[in-house]
């Protein structure tokens, strides 16, 4: 124990060390520079680079170190949250990156597979105090004792799993298990799906994935981004503060209704409205839509020029159309095509109102006579009145707004669902926004190209720069005053061509930032959370995100609201990747108690005979309960459970039906109704698709009897140690009798 506390106080000192050092870099490197771009790009990089490791050395700074592997050829290695190098000439490790290969056998080795182990030791800490030390003997004919043997080898998982809830999820990086670290350290490329029953890991596991791929892949990903989808805000909220605790912020956490720049989804659909906006034939009613929008004269639109009448009728204007549309292009870029044509008709057709030789019928104008008029006619605006009727110009908000006044395309019953007339966008809107976007098209290829002449110019300029830090690297080490550019040089984290496109005039944020603002960002690789809500036309959105089809999809068809079956992956996946996925299983369960699971377990199979829970690793003595309440008495029985149920410390879910709330609301003082829960709170109010994804120490379902069977399995298996049931309606059949 007292060699551990001296070698986790070498550690702190050196951090603080580093910390020190990289505060008075970061204030020397603000100081004001010249004007010129070279300066100003050095000067940014190596305050982001200072920033960084700031970040990074201040988000690990508790249990900087919790393991340590000891190998048979004599030699050991601790492991901690992030790599730390000695000041030598060697730059010599003493804690090794988690995520680095040399740690992996702490995650994988078995008695059966010591992976040239001896002994697996980890370091519990509060603060900078080592308190408790587990030692696992891999190599039983070593015969050295240490006094702090852990015989059965999950003492520390079982201490993490049991602690009092904070309302944030916490990273699980000490303890993750051998088919955890399998999925987290899978390669980046190509589709993989990770399924499980609840409390498996499956959240825990994707988000170490996502800081595994930024340290394998961080050339790649810190210029592409990765992207975390999770299913609505106050998950969010929960599991934002694990990527920061592992050192790593470059991400963009966001719900599906947050992934169109500039609309803000605040409203709620009707899950009947949400289904029909989320089918996949929604795709081809869009386009149709569109296509009536490209409209024929009905019979025929007057223009008046020099005093002539034109007349358009449907059979020129759809000549036209049909030419535009041959070039399959979208439609605000066919635009363009289409004025032509029409342009080139009205010429053609007054030329030869105003051309004709009376005697012999021929046309007296000339090549330059016609090209006269065709430049009078693009002066007239009635001929762009008119354009502008046959092929609006249209952004995506107003396409998709007049779309959902006046649903065409679709059966009565589906377009009386969605229809709306007012009021702020859905959740289900922002893929119906985007697939618009793509349909409509933004003119925006001479912008690009101008862009793009810019970029090459800045390149070349963040070339020069990289190669004065790389040079300056062994000054600066010499040096010893930049002690924090060990562990990250600018030309370790950033290439030309990224640091180029941060650079360029006045842009200085991260390529999360510029994802999160930019509708056609294609990412490095993109996580999806409860992936099985997904409606067809949320894929086909996050499928443009990713071209490459990088992702990781985390997901339990059983607790879907959208009643899959069992083939929901094959269903959603085939369309862009036909059969080329990989799934992995998780099958124990970290949260729910074998208690709470074999009731949660006896509502599934019900409705799913074969249904198989996943195994519960803890049993907890205690079993669920529910007691029957009087109707007019609901929110005091409620109030009263929550009391007796509430842990000393930690977290209660009060999990009940929407329009119950303001009435249970009422007797539980502090607890807010509306807007997005807060988890923090000692007492939280949610309805079951709320709770989705969530854990809390204590929870207490209400009225079970009137959730869907889904619903109702996800409610069941929020606790990590009791469950209790107040209700004033008889217990659906298979609950009653599992209690
Ligand atoms: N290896 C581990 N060590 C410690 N805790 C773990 C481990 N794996 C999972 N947990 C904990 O188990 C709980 C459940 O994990 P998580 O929320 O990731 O499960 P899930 O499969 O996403 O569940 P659901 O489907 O219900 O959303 C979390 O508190 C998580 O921290």
């Amino acid at each position: 124990m007292r060699r551990e506390q001296e070698f986790v106080d070498g550690l702190h000192s050196r951090i603080d060390a580093l910390r020190a050092a990289a505060h008075v870099s970061m204030a020397r490197e603000l100081a004001p520079v010249g004007n010129g771009l070279q300066a100003r790009v050095e000067r940014d990089v190596r305050v982001a680079e200072r920033s960084h490791v700031l970040a990074a050395l201040d988000a690990v700074d508790g249990a900087l170190c919790f393991g340590r592997i000891d190998l048979r050829d004599g030699t050991n290695h601790h492991i901690g949250r992030i790599g730390i190098r000695e000041d030598d000439e060697d730059r010599t490790p003493v804690l090794i990156d988690w995520r680095a290969p040399v740690a992996r056998p702490f995650y994988l080795a078995t008695g059966h597979t010591p992976m040239d182990l001896r002994r697996r030791r980890h370091i519990t800490t509060e603060g900078r105090t080592v308190t408790e030390l587990h030692d696992e003997i891999l190599d039983l004919d070593d015969p050295e004792r240490t006094g702090h043997e852990d015989h059965t080898g999950d003492t520390v998982l079982l201490a993490s799993l049991n602690a009092a809830r904070t309302g944030r999820m916490g990273d699980i990086v000490r303890t993750i298990q051998a088919e955890q670290d399998r999925v987290i350290r899978a390669p980046q490329r190509g589709v993989l799906v990770v399924e499980g029953g609840p409390g498996t890991g499956k959240t825990a596991v994707a988000l170490h994935r996502a800081a595994y791929l930024l340290y394998e892949y961080r050339e790649l990903l810190a210029k592409r981004a990765v992207l975390i989808v999770g299913p609505n805000p106050a998950f969010l909220r929960y599991i934002g503060e694990v990527l920061p605790s592992l050192g790593e912020t470059g991400v963009l956490l966001a719900t599906m209704g947050e992934l169109y720049p500039g609309v803000k989804a605040t409203g709620t659909d009707t899950p009947r409205a949400a289904e029909v906006k989320g089918q996949a034939a929604m795709a081809e009613v869009l386009a149709a839509a569109l296509g009536d929008r490209q409209a024929l004269p009905d019979p025929v639109l007057a223009i008046e020029h020099e005093r002539e009448l034109l007349l358009l009728d449907a059979g020129l204007v759809r000549v036209a159309r049909d030419r535009t549309r041959e070039a399959k292009l979208p439609h605000n870029i066919a635009r363009e095509h289409f004025e032509g044509r029409i342009l080139n008709t009205l010429t053609d057709m007054y030329a030869e109102r105003i051309g004709t030789d009376p005697y012999d019928g021929s046309n007296v104008l000339d090549a330059s006579d016609i090209t006269t008029i065709r430049e009078e006619l693009a002066a007239n605006p009635e001929v762009w009145e008119a354009i502008d009727e046959l092929w609006p110009r249209l952004t995506p908000q107003q396409f998709v707004a007049d779309f959902l006044a006046e649903p065409t395309h679709l059966s009565e019953d589906d377009a009386a669902a969605i229809r709306r007339t007012a009021g702020p966008w859905t959740p289900a809107d922002v893929p119906l926004l985007d697939e618009a976007a793509e349909l409509l098209g933004e003119d925006d290829r001479a912008a690009r190209a101008a862009t793009e002449q810019e970029r090459r110019v800045h390149i070349a300029y963040a070339q020069g720069v990289l190669d004065v830090s790389y040079a300056s690297r062994t000054y600066e080490f010499d040096d010893r005053a930049d002690e924090e550019s060990e562990i990250l040089a600018a030309h370790d984290i950033i290439d030309a061509d990224r640091m180029a496109e941060r650079h360029q005039e006045g842009d200085h944020r991260s390529a999360a930032e510029r994802a999160a603002a930019d509708r056609t960002w294609t990412f490095g690789h993109i996580i999806v959370d409860e992936a099985q809500e997904l409606s067809p036309m949320a894929w086909r959105l996050l499928m443009r995100r990713s071209p490459t089809r990088s992702m990781t999809l985390v997901g339990d068809p059983a607790q879907s609201a959208r009643q899959e079956g069992a083939d929901l992956w094959e269903k959603c996946l085939a369309p862009y990747v036909e059969d080329r996925w990989e799934r992995h299983h998780l099958a124990v369960n970290y949260r729910t108690p074998m208690e709470i699971m074999d009731v949660a377990a006896a509502v599934l199979r019900s409705e799913y005979p074969q249904f198989e829970p996943p195994r519960s690793v803890r049993s907890t003595g205690t079993r669920p309960w529910a007691r029957h309440a009087d109707r007019d008495d609901l929110g005091r029985s409620v109030a009263q459970a929550c009391r007796r149920a509430a842990p000393a410390e930690g977290r209660l879910a009060v999990i009940a039906p929407r329009d119950l709330h303001p009435e249970l609301a009422a007797h539980l003082p502090g607890v807010p109704v509306d807007g997005e829960p807060d988890l923090t709170h000692p007492v939280v109010l949610l309805d079951p698709r709320q709770a989705k994804g969530l854990e809390f120490d204590a929870v207490l379902v209400v009225e079970p009897s009137r959730y869907s069977t889904s619903d109702l399995y996800v409610a069941l298996t929020r606790a990590t140690q009791t469950l209790g049931i107040v209700h004033t309606r008889d217990l659906p059949k298979a609950l009653a009798s599992a209690l």
